[in-house]
């Protein structure tokens, strides 16, 4: 579904990544973390293309991305709702007309439809009380709430997540991680998580992916990922209070 090829990219004087490979098949939840600086989000940026490599590929089912005109990019692009990590509602507008906005702007549908599908997805999202009110009348867990309500109003079939527990308590942080499980069970969503918080990865992730320095240090299963044998892997889940002998399955959804 998506697949990177020796991708490498240049930022500055630095080789941000550095002959990266993976891919993320459909239905998984896909979670890349690393330290600051590692790449992680310049990674989310070339799966949409805001971003092209220097050299390799970026292909999303089987299409590679590098090449494709406008028209191409625009529908590949309407496979993907994007959930960057400042939620960015627009404050002048309700939460409701803030989740409408991509079918306003994206389709023909009457208004009618719009806040039928609006209202689903705010239910959905356990924001049925909401619609009224302003971004800056609900809380930062509720603003991430909104903004993956419209995420996934165009009913992508990835979304991509840049550290969507940044800024909140661990309760919260943890009920996010819950919604982001239920994208999966409840519309079959393929997630790619970018996140610092590896109790948050061993709790969603299908896969957990490290980079380090351009490339990638691991790329398993949660269970095989905190075994690994890589010292940065080691470190950074030391880091984290999490031992080889991690007790990830009490957080683990699966
Ligand atoms: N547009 C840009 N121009 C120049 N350098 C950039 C640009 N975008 C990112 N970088 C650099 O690329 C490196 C990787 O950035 P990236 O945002 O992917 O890191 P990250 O792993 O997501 O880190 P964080 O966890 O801090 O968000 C950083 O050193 C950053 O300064």
């Amino acid at each position: 579904m998506i697949r990177f090829d020796q991708v490498t990219k240049k930022l500055g004087s630095r080789n941000v990544l550095d002959g990266v490979s993976f891919e993320v098949g459909e239905g998984e939840t896909f979670v890349v973390v690393g330290l600051s600086g590692a790449g992680k989000s310049v990674t989310l940026k070339h799966m949409i293309r805001l971003m092209l490599p220097d050299s390799g590929t970026v292909s999303i089912d089987g299409e590679i991305i590098n090449d494709l005109n406008r028209r191409s990019l625009r529908s590949v692009r309407e496979k993907f709702g994007v959930l960057f990590q400042s939620a960015a509602l627009l404050q002048w507008m309700s939460v409701r007309d803030n989740v409408a906005l991509p079918l306003r702007e994206h389709t023909k549908l009457e208004d009618a439809e719009i806040l039928q599908r609006v209202d689903e997805k705010l239910e959905l999202l356990g924001l049925g009380d909401a619609g009224d009110k302003f971004p800056s009348d609900i809380s930062g867990g509720m603003q991430k709430r909104a903004g993956l309500a419209r995420a996934i109003i165009m009913d992508p079939k990835i979304v991509l997540y840049d550290e969507p527990t940044s800024g909140l308590d661990p309760v919260t942080s943890r009920r996010i991680d819950d919604l982001i499980v239920d994208m999966r069970k409840k519309l079959g969503i393929t997630s790619v998580v970018v996140t610092h918080d590896l109790h948050s990865a061993l709790a969603i992730g299908s896969r957990i992916m490290m980079l380090h320095q351009g490339r990638i240090v691991e790329n398993a299963a949660p269970a095989d990922f905190i075994r690994s044998k890589n010292e940065t892997v080691q470190s950074f889940l030391e880091s984290q209070y999490i031992t080889k002998r991690g007790r990830w399955e009490e957080f683990s959804h699966e």
